[in-house]
């Protein structure tokens, strides 16, 4: 998720000199990222002056993490985690300073058109616009004043991608029960998704609206959604997949 971000703000303009990869173990797409863009790419920042520190690492290594690097930061440092469940206090604590933005991104970063959530803890006006200015590279950003609200953009939002590609899988699997080999399923469940949401993105109406539009009275849609929309049906099955990954961004904080 750190590289999605990188890459966007690359591609937002930043000049590649006032950006510093540290990754003890880089992919080979960081690395190649990295020498195609003239970035520095290294271990460890230490010794790196640090304006603004971007946390991304897992939230089961930052407190090892924090412990190593919290030599670099200084009063000049602004720092930004993206680690689910990783509270401000943890990462102030952790960093010692109170310059700390908690934010929740999302994979569709990585062609501009994700939502952040963000909350911050002692941060300045200019902070926050620094901050904004590196998150609005990767698509929508989201302020809050409650922190509590950041599990639950991360339940929404953060995981949220990965719903909608399983809902993918879950159509081109009822495609295949209805005879179609795996290759056409795919293509049928993949482009449904993607011209939806290209259409959503092109119509303001509300998505009720738009659904409503492909559902003729008592006909096929009207079939299907009466198995959707039931007491049973997706919403409280949704509900519970958001309640289930908010008690997990609340226990990794706790860990
Ligand atoms: N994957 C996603 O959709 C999202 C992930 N996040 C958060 O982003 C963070 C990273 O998750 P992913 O990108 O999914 O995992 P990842 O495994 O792709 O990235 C973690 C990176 O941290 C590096 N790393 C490990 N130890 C390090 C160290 N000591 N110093 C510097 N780098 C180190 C790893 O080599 C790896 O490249 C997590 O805290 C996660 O909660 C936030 C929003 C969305
Ligand atoms: O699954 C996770 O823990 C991370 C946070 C949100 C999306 N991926």
């Amino acid at each position: 998720m750190g590289l999605a971000l990188a890459r966007g703000w690359i591609a937002g303009g930043l000049p590649a000199d006032r950006l510093v990869l540290c990754d003890p173990q880089p992919s080979e797409f960081a690395t190649q990222f990295a020498a195609e863009h003239g970035i520095r790419l290294q271990a460890s920042p230490l010794g790196v002056l640090t304006h603004v520190l971007v946390i991304a690492v897992k939230p089961q290594v930052i407190y090892e993490v924090m412990a190593e690097i919290q030599p670099i930061v200084g009063s000049y440092t602004l720092v930004l985690s993206i680690a689910a469940g990783i509270s401000l206090v943890g990462l102030s604590e952790g960093l010692q300073t109170e310059r700390v933005i908690r934010t929740m991104p999302n994979t569709p970063a990585q062609v501009g058109r994700g939502i952040t959530g963000a909350v911050g803890l002692a941060i300045t006006e200019e902070d926050r616009e620094t901050a904004n200015a590196l998150l609005s590279a990767a698509g929508q950003v989201m302020w809050f004043d409650d922190e509590t609200k950041i599990d639950g953009v991360t339940a929404v939002s953060g995981s949220g991608p990965a719903y909608v590609f399983y809902m993918v899988e879950a159509l081109a699997a009822a495609a295949r029960r209805q005879g179609f080999d795996e290759e056409q399923a795919m293509q049928l469940a993949r482009a449904t998704v993607t011209g939806a949401a290209a259409l959503m993105d092109a119509d303001p109406s509300p998505a009720g609206t738009l659904r409503e539009n492909v559902t003729s009275p008592k006909g096929t849609t009207y079939a299907a959604l009466q198995v959707l929309m039931a007491p049973d049906g997706l919403e409280p099955l949704l509900d519970r997949a958001v309640r289930a990954a908010r008690q997990r961004s609340e226990e990794l904080g706790r860990a």
